[in-house]
């Protein structure tokens, strides 16, 4: 399978599992993860998902550029039906965590800055190298690097094409932890356990507020976060949150 799904304890665990073409994206491969991202969307089971690559040299380097298929058709008719072709699939209010174990280059780091939490491991590399394949990092990248690291980072890594170290990219933000390779998979799975254990509703209405919210002015922001509190106010999950306060125990979330 190129991208290989296993879901556990209310985690989906996405693996892209191409480490011979460095976890690049072929057809295939995008096929699995729109099928697999609409899952992950539409499965209550599911709360929360680790994307991440498979070996320990790539998390993925973007398009397969030695298998992209020749256009059958005219790209309005692509982009008008389709938009972005990966990125969309990815948006939902589950939270996405990026395990990074490798190189993240083009629409691998593109990915990567669609997910809420970026960890890494000590030996990632960065990069939106497009412009050195006569390419644009059309995958949101010149929109969203910008977003993440200082503007003179980012222009810098968009024109000339260089990467970026893990040290790196924990000193500009774009990750929250670098560890050693062999630590990756059980950081990644330590956070998707505490997600998946606090209560669903609460969780996606959080990364509601604050992605929405972040392109608000503050004042409309402070109003909306209200409002999704309001929602909250009334749920099961909430009057089961507090009585299991008082109970001194554990609480048991439906999402309801
Ligand atoms: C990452 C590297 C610097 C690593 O170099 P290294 O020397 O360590 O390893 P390699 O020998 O180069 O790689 C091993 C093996 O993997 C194959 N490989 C790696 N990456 C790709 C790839 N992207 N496509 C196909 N094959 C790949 C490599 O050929 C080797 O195979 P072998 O020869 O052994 O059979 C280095 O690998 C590197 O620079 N990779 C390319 C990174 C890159 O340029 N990525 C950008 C691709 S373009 C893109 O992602 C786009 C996304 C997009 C935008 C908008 C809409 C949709 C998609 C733009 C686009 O598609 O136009």
């Amino acid at each position: 399978m190129p991208v290989m799904l296993e879901v556990s304890n209310h985690v989906a665990y996405v693996t892209l599992n191409r480490p011979e073409a460095m976890n690049s994206l072929d057809p295939e491969s995008t096929a699995d993860l729109t099928e697999i991202w609409a899952r992950v969307r539409t499965d209550p089971d599911i709360r929360v998902a680790v994307l991440t690559g498979a070996g320990e040299k790539a998390f993925c380097t973007g398009t397969d550029m030695k298998k992209a298929p020749t256009p059958t058709e005219c790209m309005a008719a692509t982009y008008l039906r389709d938009g972005q072709p990966i990125l969309p699939h990815m948006k939902m209010w589950k939270p996405i965590i990026a395990a990074i174990n490798g190189y993240a280059v083009g629409g691998g780091l593109e990915m990567a800055l669609a997910c809420d939490l970026r960890i890494a491991s000590s030996n990632a590399k960065f990069g939106l190298t497009e412009v050195k394949v006569a390419s644009l990092a059309g995958l949101n990248g010149t929109q969203a690097l910008p977003r993440a690291v200082p503007q003179a980072v980012a222009m810098k890594m968009l024109l000339t094409g260089e990467m970026i170290t893990a040290d790196e990219a924990l000193r500009y933000g774009l990750v929250s932890d670098v560890v050693e390779p062999s630590g990756l998979a059980d950081l990644a799975k330590s956070y998707a356990e505490k997600i998946a254990s606090a209560a669903p509703l609460s969780v996606q209405a959080t990364k509601q507020a604050a992605i929405l919210g972040k392109d608000m002015p503050l004042e409309h922001g402070i109003l909306y976060s209200h409002l999704l509190w309001g929602v909250l106010r009334d749920t099961e999950d909430r009057k089961e949150g507090f009585k299991a306060f008082g109970e001194r125990r554990a609480p048991e979330f439906r999402g309801a």
